[in-house]
């Protein structure tokens, strides 16, 4: 594990906050009609853990990951975030979509969008401004700050919209099929990006993604989900360190067994 560097948004602070999940259950009506969409689910995301969440489409992985954002009330069950019951968004957790497009203001430099949610804290000025641009460097983006969105690549602007994140102390990513706009490349860049903010700061992330290689790729454990209504039928342990590389890792038995497993459970349920 790499250890703290001084672009890092708040230097020596490792995130320690827990996210956990219990009877978990959404039902959407949908004209009139109840629609249970999942039903019982259990999961725990310890400080520093990665756990992806796949499942067949229309499973339900968005709307599970917007319930545990706090953008969505659950039916049944709670999440709660460390010792409190989550019932809104909240700092502590940071959201990151596929649609970068939609995530940054484009009349604001990246500087700016990435400092912006602070004002909201009641952060001065100058501060904001510095953390915006620590943050941007923790991403790889140092001098990028003065750029407007549209003048960044799409990778970059997923990048700017982890840093935004980052600024805002965010503990624990909710991350929605966040490299699926990017070239292959790029996208391996981003995932090593999570591996090494899981490593400098100790961040958590729940990533909902449909890439089954990424998925293991990047997992302590990847929680699979199936059925309808849906529930957590397999949670498959990674034992591949925290430490990967993409060039190896992927070439291991034990990626190979995970990738296996996980694709059987998506077709084979039961
Ligand atoms: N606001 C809503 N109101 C009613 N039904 C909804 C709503 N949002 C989603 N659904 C339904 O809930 C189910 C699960 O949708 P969701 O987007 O969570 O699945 P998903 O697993 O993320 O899908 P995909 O992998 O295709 O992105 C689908 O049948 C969808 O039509």
């Amino acid at each position: 594990m790499s250890t703290a560097s001084t672009t890092d948004p708040a230097p020596g602070a490792i995130a320690q906050t827990r996210l956990s999940v219990s009877g978990l259950g959404k039902t959407y009506m949908t004209g009139g009609e109840p629609h249970e969409i999942f039903r019982g689910i259990e999961l725990a995301v310890e400080p520093g853990e990665i756990v992806s969440v796949v499942g067949p489409s229309g499973v339900g992985k968005t709307t599970l990951l917007r319930c545990l954002a706090g953008l969505l009330a659950p039916t049944t069950g709670e999440v709660r975030i460390g010792d409190a019951p989550l019932t809104e968004p909240v700092p502590q957790m940071g959201v990151v979509f596929q649609d970068y497009s939609r995530s940054l203001l484009p009349w604001m430099r990246t500087r700016e969008n990435v400092a912006f949610p602070l004002e909201s804290k009641g952060v001065k000025k100058s501060e904001r401004r510095e953390m915006a641009e620590r943050s941007l460097e923790s991403v790889g983006l140092g001098g990028a700050g003065r750029k407007y969105p549209w003048q960044l690549s799409g990778g970059m602007q997923q990048r700017a919209s982890i840093a935004r994140a980052l600024a805002y102390q965010a503990e624990i990513f909710l991350m929605d099929e966040p490299f699926a706009s990017v070239d292959a490349q790029t996208r391996f860049d981003l995932e090593d990006l999570v591996l090494d903010l899981r490593a400098r700061l100790g961040i958590s992330f729940v990533l909902v993604t449909h890439d089954i290689d990424e998925a293991v790729y990047l997992a302590d454990r990847v929680v699979v989900l199936s059925g309808k209504p849906a529930e957590v039928v397999d949670v498959v342990q990674v034992d591949l360190g925290a430490e990967r590389d993409q060039l190896t890792t992927k070439t291991l038995p034990e990626f190979g067994e995970a990738r296996t497993r996980v694709l059987r459970r998506i077709r084979r349920p039961d």
